[in-house]
Protein backbone atom coordinates (compact mmCIF):
# COMPACT_ATOMS: atom_id res chain seq x y z
CA UNK A 1 0.00 0.00 0.00
CA UNK A 2 0.90 3.35 -0.50
CA UNK A 3 -0.18 6.76 0.13
CA UNK A 4 0.86 8.65 -3.17
CA UNK A 5 -2.47 10.13 -4.41
CA UNK A 6 -4.09 8.18 -6.95
CA UNK A 7 -4.19 9.25 -10.43
CA UNK A 8 -7.22 10.32 -12.27
CA UNK A 9 -8.44 9.28 -16.08
CA UNK A 10 -10.41 11.60 -17.95
CA UNK A 11 -12.06 10.41 -21.00
CA UNK A 12 -15.12 11.55 -23.22
CA UNK A 13 -15.53 12.62 -26.65
CA UNK A 14 -13.36 15.37 -28.28
CA UNK A 15 -15.02 18.20 -27.95
CA UNK A 16 -17.30 17.33 -24.63
CA UNK A 17 -15.08 19.69 -22.49
CA UNK A 18 -12.31 17.94 -20.95
CA UNK A 19 -9.73 20.28 -21.69
CA UNK A 20 -12.12 23.14 -20.35
CA UNK A 21 -12.99 20.77 -16.47
CA UNK A 22 -9.06 20.09 -16.12
CA UNK A 23 -8.17 23.75 -17.01
CA UNK A 24 -11.01 24.70 -14.26
CA UNK A 25 -9.58 22.52 -11.52
CA UNK A 26 -5.95 23.43 -11.60
CA UNK A 27 -6.83 26.88 -11.04
CA UNK A 28 -9.03 26.53 -8.31
CA UNK A 29 -7.17 23.88 -6.55
CA UNK A 30 -3.48 25.29 -7.85
CA UNK A 31 -0.11 22.40 -7.26
CA UNK A 32 -2.46 20.19 -6.26
CA UNK A 33 -2.99 18.18 -9.81
CA UNK A 34 0.21 17.65 -12.31
CA UNK A 35 0.41 16.47 -16.23
CA UNK A 36 2.88 13.41 -16.60
CA UNK A 37 5.36 14.10 -19.12
CA UNK A 38 4.80 11.81 -22.01
CA UNK A 39 7.07 9.42 -24.52
CA UNK A 40 7.50 10.30 -28.03
CA UNK A 41 9.27 9.14 -31.35
CA UNK A 42 8.60 12.17 -33.53
CA UNK A 43 11.64 14.75 -33.19
CA UNK A 44 11.95 17.46 -30.67
CA UNK A 45 10.12 20.99 -32.36
CA UNK A 46 12.06 24.24 -32.16
CA UNK A 47 11.92 24.99 -28.04
CA UNK A 48 10.37 21.38 -26.75
CA UNK A 49 12.87 20.38 -23.99
CA UNK A 50 13.58 17.00 -23.68
CA UNK A 51 11.86 15.43 -20.38
CA UNK A 52 10.04 18.98 -20.16
CA UNK A 53 7.63 18.77 -22.85
CA UNK A 54 8.18 15.07 -23.69
CA UNK A 55 10.63 12.54 -23.15
CA UNK A 56 12.08 12.22 -26.58
CA UNK A 57 12.88 8.28 -27.40
CA UNK A 58 13.13 5.89 -30.53
CA UNK A 59 11.05 3.30 -32.01
CA UNK A 60 13.10 0.85 -31.12
CA UNK A 61 13.51 1.38 -27.61
CA UNK A 62 9.81 2.17 -27.11
CA UNK A 63 9.39 -0.66 -28.38
CA UNK A 64 11.29 -2.59 -26.10
CA UNK A 65 9.94 -0.54 -22.86
CA UNK A 66 6.21 -1.45 -23.78
CA UNK A 67 7.44 -5.45 -24.18
CA UNK A 68 8.74 -4.99 -20.67
CA UNK A 69 5.84 -3.21 -19.21
CA UNK A 70 7.19 -0.12 -18.68
CA UNK A 71 4.32 1.88 -20.34
CA UNK A 72 0.45 2.50 -19.41
CA UNK A 73 -0.73 3.35 -22.27
CA UNK A 74 0.60 4.00 -25.86
CA UNK A 75 -0.68 5.08 -29.24
CA UNK A 76 1.12 5.35 -32.93
CA UNK A 77 -0.13 7.92 -34.72
CA UNK A 78 1.43 8.12 -38.26
CA UNK A 79 4.13 6.15 -37.53
CA UNK A 80 5.13 7.89 -34.32
CA UNK A 81 4.68 6.01 -31.04
CA UNK A 82 3.16 8.47 -28.11
CA UNK A 83 3.13 7.19 -24.32
CA UNK A 84 2.84 7.66 -21.00
CA UNK A 85 5.70 5.53 -18.75
CA UNK A 86 4.58 4.54 -15.23
CA UNK A 87 7.68 6.17 -14.37
CA UNK A 88 6.68 9.42 -15.20
CA UNK A 89 3.48 8.90 -13.72
CA UNK A 90 5.30 7.96 -10.74
CA UNK A 91 6.89 10.91 -10.60
CA UNK A 92 4.07 13.11 -10.10
CA UNK A 93 2.48 11.19 -7.70
CA UNK A 94 6.17 11.54 -5.41
CA UNK A 95 5.53 15.29 -5.82
CA UNK A 96 1.96 14.70 -3.86
CA UNK A 97 0.06 15.74 -7.05
CA UNK A 98 -2.66 13.86 -8.82
CA UNK A 99 -1.64 12.97 -11.62
CA UNK A 100 -4.39 13.72 -14.87
CA UNK A 101 -4.27 11.55 -17.87
CA UNK A 102 -6.76 12.76 -20.47
CA UNK A 103 -6.49 9.81 -23.05
CA UNK A 104 -8.92 8.07 -25.71
CA UNK A 105 -10.65 4.86 -25.33
CA UNK A 106 -7.98 2.73 -26.66
CA UNK A 107 -5.57 4.46 -23.76
CA UNK A 108 -8.10 3.60 -21.21
CA UNK A 109 -7.87 0.17 -22.40
CA UNK A 110 -4.55 -0.18 -22.00
CA UNK A 111 -4.55 1.52 -18.67
CA UNK A 112 -6.45 -1.06 -17.32
CA UNK A 113 -4.08 -3.68 -18.59
CA UNK A 114 -1.40 -2.02 -16.67
CA UNK A 115 -0.36 -2.05 -12.89
CA UNK A 116 -1.85 1.27 -12.60
CA UNK A 117 -5.27 1.78 -10.72
CA UNK A 118 -6.02 5.46 -11.24
CA UNK A 119 -9.92 6.70 -11.11
CA UNK A 120 -12.06 6.49 -14.14
CA UNK A 121 -14.04 9.44 -14.96
CA UNK A 122 -15.75 9.36 -18.04
CA UNK A 123 -17.24 13.19 -19.47
CA UNK A 124 -20.28 12.26 -21.50
CA UNK A 125 -22.25 15.21 -23.56
CA UNK A 126 -25.90 16.16 -22.56
CA UNK A 127 -26.59 15.02 -26.29
CA UNK A 128 -25.01 14.19 -29.82
CA UNK A 129 -26.25 17.72 -31.11
CA UNK A 130 -24.64 19.56 -28.37
CA UNK A 131 -21.15 17.76 -29.07
CA UNK A 132 -21.42 19.14 -32.44
CA UNK A 133 -22.21 22.45 -31.61
CA UNK A 134 -19.10 22.32 -29.32
CA UNK A 135 -17.03 21.06 -31.70
CA UNK A 136 -17.77 23.73 -34.16
CA UNK A 137 -18.13 26.48 -31.69
CA UNK A 138 -14.62 25.79 -30.80
CA UNK A 139 -13.01 26.48 -34.52
CA UNK A 140 -9.95 24.75 -34.31
CA UNK A 141 -11.11 21.53 -36.16
CA UNK A 142 -11.81 21.16 -39.98
CA UNK A 143 -14.90 20.13 -41.47
CA UNK A 144 -13.50 16.76 -41.91
CA UNK A 145 -12.25 16.35 -38.58
CA UNK A 146 -15.64 17.72 -36.96
CA UNK A 147 -17.14 14.77 -38.74
CA UNK A 148 -14.43 11.91 -37.74
CA UNK A 149 -14.81 13.04 -34.40
CA UNK A 150 -18.19 12.90 -34.57
CA UNK A 151 -18.09 9.60 -36.03
CA UNK A 152 -15.65 8.10 -33.37
CA UNK A 153 -18.22 9.26 -30.62
CA UNK A 154 -21.20 7.32 -30.10
CA UNK A 155 -18.41 4.70 -30.37
CA UNK A 156 -17.18 6.22 -27.42
CA UNK A 157 -20.20 6.82 -25.41
CA UNK A 158 -21.44 2.99 -25.95
CA UNK A 159 -18.03 2.48 -24.34
CA UNK A 160 -18.38 4.94 -21.96
CA UNK A 161 -21.95 4.02 -20.37
CA UNK A 162 -21.01 0.36 -20.19
CA UNK A 163 -21.75 -1.24 -17.12
CA UNK A 164 -18.15 -1.03 -15.18
CA UNK A 165 -16.14 0.56 -17.54
CA UNK A 166 -16.28 4.10 -15.45
CA UNK A 167 -16.10 4.60 -11.40
CA UNK A 168 -17.87 7.93 -12.23
CA UNK A 169 -19.74 9.61 -15.04
CA UNK A 170 -20.50 13.25 -15.84
CA UNK A 171 -23.00 14.45 -17.95
CA UNK A 172 -21.08 18.05 -19.39
CA UNK A 173 -24.33 19.92 -19.63
CA UNK A 174 -24.39 23.83 -17.94
CA UNK A 175 -19.88 23.89 -17.22
CA UNK A 176 -20.72 25.89 -13.53
CA UNK A 177 -22.89 22.95 -12.61
CA UNK A 178 -20.79 20.17 -13.61
CA UNK A 179 -17.65 21.78 -11.81
CA UNK A 180 -19.52 22.23 -8.51
CA UNK A 181 -20.35 18.50 -9.10
CA UNK A 182 -16.84 17.21 -9.91
CA UNK A 183 -15.33 19.57 -7.10
CA UNK A 184 -17.53 17.91 -4.37
CA UNK A 185 -16.68 14.63 -5.42
CA UNK A 186 -12.65 15.35 -6.01
CA UNK A 187 -12.85 16.74 -2.22
CA UNK A 188 -14.45 13.66 -0.87
CA UNK A 189 -11.67 11.43 -3.27
CA UNK A 190 -8.93 13.62 -1.68
CA UNK A 191 -9.55 15.33 1.51
CA UNK A 192 -6.29 17.39 1.16
CA UNK A 193 -7.55 19.34 -1.33
CA UNK A 194 -6.86 22.92 -0.88
CA UNK A 195 -8.69 25.71 -2.46
CA UNK A 196 -7.11 28.47 -3.89
N1 LIG B 1 -20.63 22.65 -20.34
C1 LIG B 1 -20.29 23.29 -21.45
N2 LIG B 1 -21.22 24.00 -22.12
C2 LIG B 1 -20.92 24.62 -23.26
N3 LIG B 1 -19.69 24.63 -23.84
C3 LIG B 1 -18.72 23.95 -23.22
C4 LIG B 1 -18.95 23.23 -22.00
N4 LIG B 1 -17.78 22.63 -21.62
C5 LIG B 1 -16.88 22.97 -22.56
N5 LIG B 1 -17.43 23.76 -23.52
C6 LIG B 1 -16.79 24.30 -24.73
O1 LIG B 1 -16.74 23.21 -25.67
C7 LIG B 1 -15.53 23.27 -26.45
C8 LIG B 1 -14.75 21.97 -26.30
O2 LIG B 1 -14.22 21.88 -24.98
P1 LIG B 1 -12.76 21.25 -24.73
O3 LIG B 1 -11.77 21.81 -25.70
O4 LIG B 1 -12.49 21.39 -23.27
O5 LIG B 1 -13.05 19.71 -25.10
P2 LIG B 1 -12.14 18.40 -24.97
O6 LIG B 1 -13.05 17.34 -24.45
O7 LIG B 1 -10.93 18.70 -24.15
O8 LIG B 1 -11.76 18.11 -26.47
P3 LIG B 1 -10.46 17.32 -27.09
O9 LIG B 1 -10.55 15.90 -26.60
O10 LIG B 1 -10.68 17.44 -28.57
O11 LIG B 1 -9.24 18.05 -26.60
C9 LIG B 1 -14.75 24.49 -25.97
O12 LIG B 1 -15.00 25.56 -26.86
C10 LIG B 1 -15.34 24.76 -24.57
O13 LIG B 1 -15.24 26.11 -24.21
Amino acid sequence: MSDLPTPVVFCGPSGVGKGTLIDLLMKKFPDAFGFSVSHTTRGPREGEVNGKHYHFTTVEDIKKEIAAGKFVEYAEVHGNYYGTSIASVESVQKEGKICVLDIDIQGVMKVKESSLSPRYLFISPPSMKELEDRLRGRGTETEEAIKKRLGNASKEMEYGQGEGNFDRIFVNNNLDETFATMTKEFKEWYPHLKEA
